[in-house]
């Protein structure tokens, strides 16, 4: 029988936490490094998002930024213990490198003793080369050795979660993917299987249809949700918002990026604003299947 669902979003010391399968919990809101901040000096921002609110810190050894992410972390004088830290494996391992042995690495451009999740980036060149199953037990042995508190992967599909499971000692925490309602249809199969492992999705790429995409199918009722919230709330709710709701009730991690403190209040008071019903819940998703959109990882996709 497949294990109970644990993803549900909770709320503490008024932050909200998605649980996850190993009994650790993430912030549900986390501020990605990888996108403006790609190869930028990412230590304002990230004190700044810190500063704002944020506690879930979003990086990667292909952002080339974990050194100042680290500053960016100190300057901002919140307890290490209180952030939630991610960084991600390089796509590509060198020989006589091993996920281990990067994240020690990762560790030390940080200047953090641990990190909270750490995620194989992508699985596409590792599947090509056959690696994926020992690049998953050296995965464990950071987890067992207390170097990352869970693990998890990002960019994997169902056949490359299948791969690993096989071996696996520790199934992946979560699964961080493209998610927004124009890539919901050929996402579906990967949440599907996810949900029946407990493996939680992050999404990245969530604002999509108002930050990339504006004027499709979606942009109607994301508007008539944002103004119905704005009515009940006496606030100003935008789509973008709406978006993140959206996520949030699916019990999916929202990743999410800006350099202007008013976006990154307005994202963290997303877990605040009432709840979707079902019918816009439905709307959305009926909308959104009526174009693809991937922005990220095409060359993999031919898309
Ligand atoms: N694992 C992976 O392969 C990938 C991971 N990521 C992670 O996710 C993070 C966030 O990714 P993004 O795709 O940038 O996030 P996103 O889809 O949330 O977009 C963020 C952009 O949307 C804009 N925005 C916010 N609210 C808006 C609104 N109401 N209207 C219009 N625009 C609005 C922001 O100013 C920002 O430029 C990255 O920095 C990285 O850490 C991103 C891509 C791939
Ligand atoms: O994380 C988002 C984009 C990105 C930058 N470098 C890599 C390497 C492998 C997968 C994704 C990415």
């Amino acid at each position: 029988m497949a294990p109970a669902f644990r993803s549900r979003p909770f709320t503490s010391m008024a932050q909200t936490f998605i649980s996850l399968n190993d009994g650790n919990k993430a912030p549900w809101l986390g501020f990605g490094t990888g996108t403006a901040l790609f190869g930028k000096d990412a230590a304002e921002s990230v004190s700044t998002a810190i500063q704002t609110g944020i506690r879930h810190l979003d990086g990667a050894q292909a952002y080339v930024n974990e050194d100042s992410l680290g500053k960016g972390i100190k300057a901002s004088g919140i307890p290490r213990s209180e952030l939630y830290v991610v960084t991600k494996l390089r796509e590509t391992v060198p020989a006589g490198t091993t996920p281990k042995s990067a994240l020690q690495e990762s560790l030390k451009k940080l200047g953090l003793d641990y990190v909270d999740l750490y995620l194989i980036h992508s699985p596409f060149k590792a599947a090509q080369e056959g690696k994926l199953k020992e690049w998953w037990a050296s995965m464990e042995e950071t987890k067992n050795e207390g170097l990352a508190k869970s693990i998890g992967v990002s960019n994997f599909y169902v056949d490359h979660l299948k791969t690993i499971l096989e071996d696996a000692k520790i199934v992946p925490a979560a699964n961080q993917i493209e998610l927004h309602p124009y890539i919901l249809k050929a996402a579906q199969p990967t949440l599907d299987f996810c949900k029946e492992r407990d493996i939680v999705i992050e999404s990245y790429g969530g604002l999509t249809p108002v930050a990339r995409v504006p004027g499709g199918p979606v942009d109607p009722v994301i508007t008539a949700i944002a103004e119905r919230l704005s009515k009940e709330t006496g606030t100003v709710v935008n789509s973008g918002q709406v978006l993140s709701k959206w996520l949030l009730q699916k019990g999916i991690i929202v990743i999410t990026t800006s350099s202007k403190v008013s976006r990154i209040q307005e994202a963290l008071a997303v877990s605040s604003l009432p709840d979707l019903t079902v019918e816009e819940i439905k709307s959305i998703e009926n909308e959104g299947s009526k174009l693809h959109k991937r922005i990220f990882m095409k060359h993999v996709f031919n898309e």
